[in-house]
């Protein structure tokens, strides 16, 4: 059964539709990555997933249940959600912020000590938030949003302004959730992160999903008809695949001069201006 449905969902603000007609849906146990320029509709689509706002037209289930009963609380206690916005208390203690958490969840003491070991901030149980960086900040939020070990998980750029150092440990963190069997729902402006992270992309534009699959299948269906042909002279070209070519191609076989052959892959991000016309911002 799809974790998440969404069927010809549109949202308008104002006289503009911020989605147009959106449908896909998500399977259990999917990292699945919405992509998509600023601006194009990626948090009103994860606010409406969360009965933070309705949709104009279409609809949409989750876990089982129209999105419009998710701040409800039994479907509360099955999601978790990571955005720009995830207040925390600044004044308070990382501790004291899960505190609030764990008792709004009803769960026992050791789910606290538990998360703080998964992002790694055991050591800085202490400290107020206001002192700490932004990496240590979003590790906070993101042990806020998976303390109560939620089925499906809704991440709103969850590395942007982070270093790698940072990003690489909250991947190895929604990896290993994963594997446990959480759902994640993720938006992101960062290819390489939805390349390596996500089963399945995709990408928003206009008020409409202009593609989706997984990251190998969108790049074999945007592969460019042309071939990269290094020679062992140093020389390298790049060809379109035509008869020509071919001849071309024997001719240095068999002069033994080729080094390398290979057709050329874009980039999910080639892929991505090629759908959006625009580089992410
Ligand atoms: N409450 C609102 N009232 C009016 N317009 C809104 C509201 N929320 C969002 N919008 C508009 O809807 C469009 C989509 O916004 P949204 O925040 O969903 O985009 P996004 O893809 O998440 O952008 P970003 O990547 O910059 O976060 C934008 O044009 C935005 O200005």
């Amino acid at each position: 059964m799809a974790v998440i449905q969404v069927e010809h969902v549109r949202k308008r603000f104002g006289n503009k539709d911020a989605l147009e007609d959106v449908s896909f849906s998500i399977p259990k146990g999917e990292i699945f990555g919405f992509l998509g320029p600023s601006g194009s509709g990626k948090t009103t689509l994860i606010k409406i997933l969360t009965a933070q706002l309705n949709p104009t037209d279409g609809q949409a289930s989750v876990l089982g249940q129209p999105a419009t009963t998710m701040q409800q609380s039994a479907q509360k206690m099955r999601f978790g959600i990571l955005t720009d916005n995830s207040g925390l208390y600044e004044r308070l203690t990382i501790e004291e912020n899960l505190e609030l958490f764990r008792q709004l969840y009803s769960l026992p003491k050791s789910s606290i000590d538990k998360v703080l070991q998964f992002v790694n901030l055991s050591g800085e149980r202490k400290k107020k938030v206001n002192r700490l960086s932004k990496g240590m900040r979003q590790r906070v939020m993101l042990a806020c949003a998976i303390i109560h070990e939620p089925e499906l998980l809704f991440l709103d750029e969850p590395t942007s302004a982070l270093d790698p150092v940072n990003s690489a440990h909250i991947y190895k963190g929604l990896r290993y959730l994963n594997e446990k069997g959480t759902t994640i729902f993720l938006t992101t402006h960062d290819m390489a992160e939805a390349e390596s992270l996500c089963d399945r992309v995709a990408i928003l534009y206009q008020g409409q999903i202009q593609a989706i699959g997984s990251p190998k299948e969108l790049k074999k269906q945007h592969r460019e008809n042309v071939v990269r042909v290094d020679l062992t002279n140093g020389e390298a070209y790049e060809l379109p695949v035509t008869e020509g070519t071919a001849d071309q191609i024997a001719d240095w076989m068999k002069r033994g001069l080729i080094d390398r052959l290979a057709t050329k892959e874009p980039s999910l991000g080639d892929i991505f201006i090629q759908m959006t016309g625009s580089e992410l911002l």
